[in-house]
C-alpha cells in the first residue's frame, strides 16, 4: 500500500497535468484546488478536442453538474482518448438521480468503466439502484448508509468508490478505508465536492493504486478543511483559507490518524 503522504509526496514531485471535465460553477474553484495542492489542471471539455487531449493528460475527471447532450458528446470523446492512452479517469455523478438526462447519462458513463467513481451518498445509493434522499446536488443520506452500495457498485462495475461526507469511506470492493477530518464548512461552499473529484484525479494520475490514490486525495482534503476550519468566521473566509491549507498541508497532517481500514 502507498501511504497517504508518500501519495501526496508523489502528486507534489509530479505535478500532474489534469483534465478536467466539470461544471461551469465549480470550474474556477476546482482549477484553483488543484494549483493550490500542487497539480496543473486544464479544462478541456468539447468534442472537438477533448479525445486529443485525454491522451496527453495525465488523467481525467468527468463531472456531469451542468449537463447537456453536447457536453455529453465531450465526456465520451474524452473517456475513449483517456481509455485508449491507458489514463485513469473518475467519475462526478452530481445529482444523478434528479432527471432522466443525468439517470440515462450515468449508466452510459458507468458502462465505460471509470477508474474511480467519487460522489456523496445519495448520489451512490443511485448507482446502487437503492432509494436515495438526495436534494438537488445535495446529499440527504449518511455516508454509513451507502457503504454497502459502496462495496455492491465497486464488485459490478470494478470501480473504485469513494462515497463523501461528515466522514469518507473509499472502497474497490475487497477493502474498504474511513477517512475522518475536514470541517462542517466544507458543504457550506459550492463545488467543493467537485473540486475533490478533480484532485482525485491528480492522485490517480501517479499513484499506481486507485484506491490508494483516492485515499490519498481525500485525507489531503481532510487534513486541509481542519486546518482551515479553525477558527474562520464564515463559508467566505473558509474557502480563502481552504486553498491556502491545500497549499500548506505537509506529509506530517496525512498519518495514520484519519485514514483506518474498514
Ligand atoms: N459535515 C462535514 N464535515 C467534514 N467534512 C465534510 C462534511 N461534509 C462534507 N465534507 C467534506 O467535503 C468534501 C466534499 O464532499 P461532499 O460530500 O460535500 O461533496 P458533494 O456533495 O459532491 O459536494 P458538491 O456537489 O457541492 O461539490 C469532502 O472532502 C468531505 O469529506
Ligand atoms: C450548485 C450546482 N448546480 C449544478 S452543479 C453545482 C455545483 C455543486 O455540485
Ligand atoms: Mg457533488
Amino acid at each position: 500500500m502507498t501511504s497517504p503522504s508518500r501519495s501526496l509526496e508523489a502528486m507534489r514531485a509530479g505535478a500532474p497535468l489534469v483534465q478536467c471535465i466539470t461544471n461551469y460553477v465549480a470550474m474556477n474553484f476546482a482549477a484553483n484546488v488543484l494549483l493550490a495542492a500542487g497539480a496543473a489542471p486544464a479544462m478541456v471539455h468539447d468534442a472537438e478536442e477533448s479525445g486529443e487531449f485525454a491522451a496527453v493528460a495525465g488523467a481525467l475527471t468527468v463531472n456531469i453538474g451542468t449537463l447537456s447532450p453536447r457536453w455529453v458528446a465531450g465526456m465520451v470523446e474524452a473517456i475513449d482518448g483517456a481509455t485508449g492512452a491507458g489514463k485513469p479517469w473518475v467519475l462526478d455523478p452530481v445529482a444523478c438521480f434528479a432527471t432522466g438526462l443525468r439517470r440515462e447519462t450515468t449508466t452510459k458513463l458507468m458502462q465505460l468503466r471509470p477508474t474511480i467513481v467519487r460522489g456523496n451518498a445519495s448520489e451512490i445509493l443511485a448507482i446502487a439502484g437503492e432509494s436515495s434522499s438526495g436534494q438537488g446536488v445535495d446529499a440527504g443520506d449518511s455516508v454509513q448508509a451507502a457503504e454497502a452500495a459502496a462495496r455492491k457498485v465497486a464488485q459490478e462495475a470494478g470501480s473504485v468508490v469513494a462515497v463523501t461526507g461528515a466522514v469518507d469511506f473509499v472502497t474497490d470492493g475487497a477493502r474498504g478505508v474511513w477517512i475522518t477530518g475536514g470541517s462542517p464548512m466544507m458543504p457550506r461552499v459550492t463545488a467543493t465536492g467537485c473540486a475533490l473529484t478533480c484532485l482525485v484525479g491528480a492522485y490517480a494520475a501517479v499513484v499506481e493504486d486507485p484506491l490508494d490514490a483516492t485515499v490519498g486525495a481525500l485525507a489531503h482534503f481532510a487534513a486541509a478543511g481542519e486546518m482551515a476550519g479553525d477558527g474562520v468566521s464564515g463559508p467566505g473566509s473558509f474557502s480563502v483559507a481552504f486553498l491556502d491549507a491545500l497549499m500548506a498541508v505537509g506529509p506530517e497532517s496525512l498519518g495514520a490518524a484519519r485514514v483506518r481500514a474498514a
